[in-house]
Formats: C-alpha cells, sequence, structure tokens
C-alpha cells in the first residue's frame, strides 16, 4: 500500500479590500472579499516541509493590496484575472489559480459625495479559474432576497403518512438566490452583463406564476440563458424562506392569508442547474468550487 498526496491548493481567504476613488470632492467605494488559491508542484511542502515552491499565503495577500493600488480595480472579473494570471506567469510552481471574488454593494447617501449606505446585503460574485494559459470566469450573485405575495401555488405532491402539508393555491414565495453562471467566449462587457442578467433574474422571479420553486428555478435559468449568448450554464441554489399562516381559529379569529409566520429554519433547498446542450466545455471552471 503506498500512500499519495491528493489534490490541494492553498492560499489566503477572504481579504478584505476596500478602495476610495476621488473625483474632486465625489468619491466612489468598492468594497471586496478576495480569495487566492493556488494549484501545482506542491509535494515538496506537504511531504518534507521544503517551501522553496510555497508562495506564502502573507505574500498572495500583499499583491491583492498592492494590484489594487498600481492600478484601478475595475470590474472584479478583471482584477480576478489580472491576479490569477500574475501568479500562474510569475511563479514557475504554480500551474493555476483560483481567484474567488465577493463586490459588497454599498449606494450612496442622497446629496452627499462620501456618504454610503450598505442597503442590502446581496454579493455580486466572480470565480476565475486560470490554468497556464487558459482561463475560466463564473460570475453571479448571493443573498439576493425576494419574497413575492402572490402568484405562488404547491400542491399535487404524493401524500403518504406523514405528510401534513396542506396544498397551496396562493402562499408567499421567498427565497435568497444564490445564482453563478459561467461564461463563454471573448469580450465580454462583465458590469453590463452582470447587470442584465440579475434583471432577468428578477423580472422572471416575479412574473413567473409559480407552481413550484423548482419550476421558478428553471426559469430563471431559462431566461438568462434565452437572452444571453455569453452565458453557458447557470446554477442556481434557493433555499424556500416558507412563510406559515398563523393559524387563528384558537382565537376566534380567520386568518385570510394576511398574519404569517417567518420561519427561519428548517428550509427548503431548491438547487438546479439550467445549461444549453451546445454549451462550450466547463473545462475546470467549477472545479473545487461549492457545488452552488
Ligand atoms: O416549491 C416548493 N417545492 C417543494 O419541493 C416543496 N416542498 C414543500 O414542503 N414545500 C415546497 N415548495
Amino acid at each position: 500500500m503506498a500512500i499519495v498526496l491528493g489534490p490541494n491548493q492553498y492560499g489566503k481567504a477572504e481579504n478584505r479590500l476596500v478602495t476610495v476613488t476621488r473625483d474632486g470632492a465625489v468619491h466612489t467605494i468598492k468594497d471586496l472579499t478576495v480569495s487566492t488559491s493556488l494549484r501545482g508542484d506542491l509535494t515538496d511542502t506537504h511531504l518534507t516541509g521544503d517551501n522553496a515552491k510555497v508562495l506564502a499565503t502573507d505574500t498572495q495577500k500583499n499583491t491583492v493590496y498592492a494590484f489594487a493600488k498600481e492600478s484601478p480595480v475595475g470590474e472584479i472579473e478583471d482584477f480576478a484575472l489580472r491576479l490569477g494570471r500574475h501568479f500562474v506567469s510569475s511563479q514557475e510552481a504554480i500551474s493555476g489559480a483560483r481567484v474567488l471574488i465577493d463586490e459588497h454593494a454599498w449606494q450612496r447617501i442622497e446629496g452627499n459625495d462620501h456618504s454610503f449606505v450598505q442597503g442590502t446585503n446581496e454579493k455580486r460574485t466572480t470565480a476565475v479559474t486560470v490554468e497556464g494559459e487558459r482561463a475560466w470566469v463564473v460570475s453571479g450573485v448571493r443573498d439576493m432576497v425576494v419574497l413575492k405575495s402572490t402568484g405562488s401555488e404547491f400542491h399535487g405532491f404524493p401524500q403518504d403518512k406523514y405528510t401534513t402539508l396542506k396544498e397551496a393555491y396562493d402562499r408567499i414565495l421567498a427565497t435568497s438566490v444564490t445564482a453563478r453562471w459561467r461564461y463563454q467566449g471573448d469580450g465580454i462587457d462583465w458590469a453590463s452583463s452582470f447587470a442584465e442578467i440579475r434583471r432577468l433574474l428578477l423580472a422572471t422571479f416575479a412574473a413567473k406564476h409559480s407552481l413550484s420553486l423548482q419550476q421558478t428555478l428553471y426559469a430563471m435559468g431559462e431566461a438568462v440563458l434565452l437572452e444571453r449568448p455569453e452565458v453557458a450554464e447557470v446554477r442556481l441554489s434557493m433555499p424556500n424562506k416558507h412563510h406559515f399562516a398563523v393559524d387563528m381559529s384558537a382565537f376566534g379569529l380567520e386568518n385570510d392569508n394576511e398574519v404569517f409566520y417567518a420561519a427561519d429554519r428548517p428550509y427548503g433547498l431548491i438547487e438546479g442547474s439550467v445549461l444549453r446542450d451546445d454549451a462550450e466545455d466547463a473545462g475546470s471552471a467549477w472545479h473545487t468550487l461549492p457545488a452552488f
């Protein structure tokens, strides 16, 4: 029997980076969480502790901040590609890099040039993988919380001896959307692509009459693929944030779908991917990414 080192990667996770860009009195901020992971010829450090090929995670962290100073961060996809390509091209032992970036949303406080409010916890995300000369970009959105107060039903499910759920013909549908989409092709305008995809996801959630969250998930992915040729595949993870109508019969009150208990757990977790059958090969795009 032989014991061998399996797949591995290492890096600095969750570097918190904030930049302030000044155009006279008008400031713009960018608030990112950047994680870098490197792969390559790293057997020595694992087997003998020889670190000659280990670009320190501390150096990786410093590189993130230095790159933010040396040129404008720009779109998170471009920043992640710059970092990933730098690590792979400058370190002989490093053959691959994964850079994850979450962008935290801030809105300008009306009438003020340098004050901001974090009105939502929603994040724009990217996961860039570099392997030698090749690169893949998977971007997305996280913690995009949506709710519709009608236009959602759930019925027709199996009734076994453990089933107590009542059939619903008009229920609240609420979820926190995590979506990742894999890009294909070149020359993509990351900012406008993100804005359009986000708009399509929201518009479809709102407009699609839902017979299940699964149906809504598919429709959201399908809408993106129908409109956006630069997207090969969409993966969605959508917890069903249950809202249960409170039974008020004990108080002699009838609750006509007006008062709800918003349960935080357990929650249904609906996950799925929607893809075009002629999509470019995924290559290493999803390698080691959390499934959704
Ligand atoms: O949209 C839904 N999908 C389910 O699979 C499910 N299961 C459940 O209890 N409620 C719901 N709602």
